[in-house]
């Protein structure tokens, strides 16, 4: 099990690129398999979760080929050759999002459930819920979910939530159905949007992605095509919140400034200088005393759950009283404890962190608890004094791509044992 070593108190300083958004590289692979000719996809990020991906495809009989660094070729069968291996598929969650694609393309599926997570758990009722008002017929076996279907038909489904993944799953498989499909209260992410957007480059029809009504007229099949993915939102984030925990200085490259407003207006509201430019970001922090603020985290526009842990790092050496209300998922304050050992004053109450900014974090031996924990803790280490140990890095590489190189650039001092 490898760890990150980081020895604090470096303002970061400098430019970097981001890469490939893994929420949208995601949902883009388990869609190409619709598709009955070659796909090329571009800025795909080099995350462990993308290679798993990859060897689930690979398992049933897609061919992959890597063109070039962050460019992937994908050529699905005729017919699968083989089920997802529950061994894969139970390491990361997005599998649940061939569901969708495996039924509209091959008319059956055969995907274990993802089950809970360390963030908490992760039902797909409302997946099934339009999936089954798509014509689908779904069972759970030995906690697998088994579906076939003959050619899916276009209905009106109304999410009671605005799930991102159901929404994926659903307009994926209304693609290929007959007739219109509507979803109501659709997730708005921009990761919806990446999505729909390659979806039309390959011959779908889809409006209104961004939006809480899409419309998707299904077409009888969807060919190959080319698709670069949407930079990460939550990479960019994480950069924008370790500068401004460094008091640094950073510009980040290749940004959808757009993308990162729910962020960048609590960064201001903390007094953080953040300049925006066409497809820039720049944190100032080197003069700025941060001011404690509250945050609710909420489906897209509002302030992304994949922020949160990152923030709560960084408020927990700014002066006053933070609070945080986590609505998505119940288990993302376990980060909390490990701050806790690096000197961080946080109370957790149910869905709310109570955080008392203190003079300063101490290095210390932590865990990452989950991917964005991992980052946190990233984050607190950069800002400590002396050296912190972060152990179960695993999960830091499900999402973050060449994070010590990016990190060092910056002028960190950060390396892998
Ligand atoms: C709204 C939201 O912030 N979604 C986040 C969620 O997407 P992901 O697609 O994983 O999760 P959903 O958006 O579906 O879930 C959000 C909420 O809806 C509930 N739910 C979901 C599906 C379902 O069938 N039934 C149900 O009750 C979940 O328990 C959760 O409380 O995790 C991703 C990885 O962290 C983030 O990138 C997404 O931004
Ligand atoms: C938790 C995350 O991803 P996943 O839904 O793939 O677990 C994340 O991106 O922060």
């Amino acid at each position: 099990m490898s760890k990150l070593i980081i020895a604090g108190g470096q303002p970061l300083r400098g430019k970097i690129k981001i890469s490939g958004a893994k929420n949208a590289s995601l949902a883009i692979l388990c869609g190409a398999i619709m598709a009955e000719g070659e796909v090329i996809i571009e800025n795909v990020p080099d995350i462990s979760d993308v290679r798993i991906i990859l060897e689930i495809l690979g398992n049933m009989g897609v061919k992959i080929r890597w063109l070039a660094d962050e460019v992937i070729s994908l050529t699905s069968p005729q017919e699968i050759v083989g089920d997802p291996p529950y061994e894969l598929v139970k390491q990361l969650r997005a599998s649940n999002l061939l569901l969708g694609p495996m039924l509209a393309r091959y008319g059956k599926a055969s995907v274990s459930l993802p089950g809970g997570c360390n963030i908490g758990v992760r039902p797909m009722d409302l997946h099934f819920k339009g999936l089954l008002a798509l014509g689908a017929e779904l069972n759970l076996e030995r906690g697998s979910i088994q579906g076939k279907t003959g050619r899916l038909c276009g209905n009106m489904i109304y999410l009671d939530f605005p799930s991102v993944g159901a929404t994926e799953n659903i307009m994926m498989a209304a693609c290929l159905a007959e007739g219109q499909t509507v979803i109501e209260n659709a997730a708005k992410e921009p990761e919806i949007v990446d999505l729909a957007n390659f979806l039309n480059a390959l011959g779908a029809k889809v409006r209104g992605a961004g939006t809480d009504l899409i419309k998707i007229e299904g077409v009888p099949v969807l060919k190959g095509g080319r698709y670069s993915v949407i930079p990460d939102r939550i990479e960019a984030g994480t950069f924008m919140v370790a500068a401004a925990a460094t008091r640094g200085d950073v510009v980040l490259e290749n940004v959808i400034p757009r993308h990162l407003e729910p962020l960048s207006a609590k960064l201001r509201e903390a007094n953080v200088d953040v300049e925006i430019g066409e497809d820039t970001i720049h944190i100032k922090a080197t003069n700025t005393s941060a001011k404690s603020i509250d945050i609710k985290t909420m489906p897209y526009p509002g302030f992304p759950t994949d922020m949160q842990s990152q923030m709560m790092a960084f408020l927990s050496t700014v002066p006053g009283t933070s609070i945080i209300v986590e609505n998505i998922f119940e288990n993302r304050f376990r980060v909390a404890d490990e701050l806790k050992r690096m000197g961080a004053n946080i109370k957790v109450e149910g869905r709310m962190a109570v955080i008392e900014g203190v003079a300063s974090l101490q290095g210390a031996k932590v865990k990452a608890t989950d991917l964005r924990a991992g980052a946190a803790l990233v984050i607190a280490g950069l800002m400590a004094q002396g050296e912190t140990e972060i152990g179960d890095v695993h999960y830091v590489d499900r999402g973050y791509t060449h994070l010590e190189q990016k990190l060092a650039k910056l002028g960190a001092s950060i390396r892998r044992a």
